[in-house]
């Protein structure tokens, strides 16, 4: 593993992205950064993060012939490797809102922006870019649903503790990857799915509210299965379904 330490910079998914362009990076080669301009979030939305106080860093993992329909495994990995890394610090409550981000007390504490490169059909390389929360003392009101560690566990913790700890967690998940291990993938990730099995209320991009619950996800186009009352099941992508 390879720490490249910024004071700043616009986003480090962009920063890695464009050093993989030049370099020959090793994987598990890792950016991280004390400040974000323009932190990016899943479909184009913006990642606000305290300077100094939280991570911001992406990790560099490539590829020999990973086909680019398997890639929710890559998901999976990489968020059980967080629920995994937080549990070991008995975080509360943890789980992992489809598809990755991570849930303790039903508060988002961590993010995560998985960026392929590709050639043709197959990824030839990753960037996995993760916020995880962790000394902020508070959020803005316009986002009630985030939450820091410490604001949960009452306690500061060291970033670069909890950056070793998740990175060792990685490597041991993109080894099952990477050992075509997908069925363990899927079994570790759907058993701590947020609200997996549990009837709840839905709404869709329309506007139309539902019942239903959460029985899985499709592995071939990443696609959350929910099986309605008359337990037929529909799929939604990202964005095409929130909880009501
Ligand atoms: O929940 C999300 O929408 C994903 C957030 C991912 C944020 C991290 S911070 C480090 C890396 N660099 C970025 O620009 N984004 C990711």
């Amino acid at each position: 593993m390879r720490i490249i330490k910024l004071n700043a910079t616009a986003s480090t998914n962009s920063f890695l992205k464009d050093l993989s362009v030049t370099t020959k990076l090793e994987d598990f080669t890792v950016v991280v950064t004390d400040e974000q301009s323009s932190g990016r979030g899943q479909m184009n939305t913006v990642w606000l993060s305290e300077s100094h106080k939280n991570l911001m860093f992406s990790v560099f993992v490539s590829f020999d012939n990973f086909d680019i329909q398997k890639q929710t495994y890559l998901n999976f990995g990489v968020a059980v490797a967080m629920f995994d890394m937080l549990n070991s610090l008995n975080v509360p409550r943890l789980s992992v809102k489809w598809p990755n981000d991570i849930l303790s007390e039903k508060k988002k504490v961590c993010g995560v922006l998985i960026e392929n490169i590709l050639k043709g059909r197959m990824i030839s390389a990753s960037i996995i870019g993760i916020g995880l929360n962790v000394n902020q003392d508070s959020f803005p009101d316009y986002l009630p649903d985030a939450a820091s560690l410490k604001m949960i566990l009452a306690k500061e913790f060291n970033l670069k503790v909890l950056l070793n700890k998740f990175i060792e967690k990685l490597e041991y998940y993109i080894n099952l990857l990477k050992n075509e291990d997908y069925d363990l993938l899927e079994e570790l990730y759907l058993n701590v799915l947020h609200k997996k099995n549990i009837p709840s209320m839905f709404r869709t991009t329309e506007d139309v509210l539902f019942m239903g619950k959460i029985i899985g996800v499709n592995t071939s186009n990443g696609k959350l299965q929910i099986e309605l009352s008359d337990e037929t099941v529909k799929e939604f992508a990202l964005k095409e379904v929130s909880f009501a």
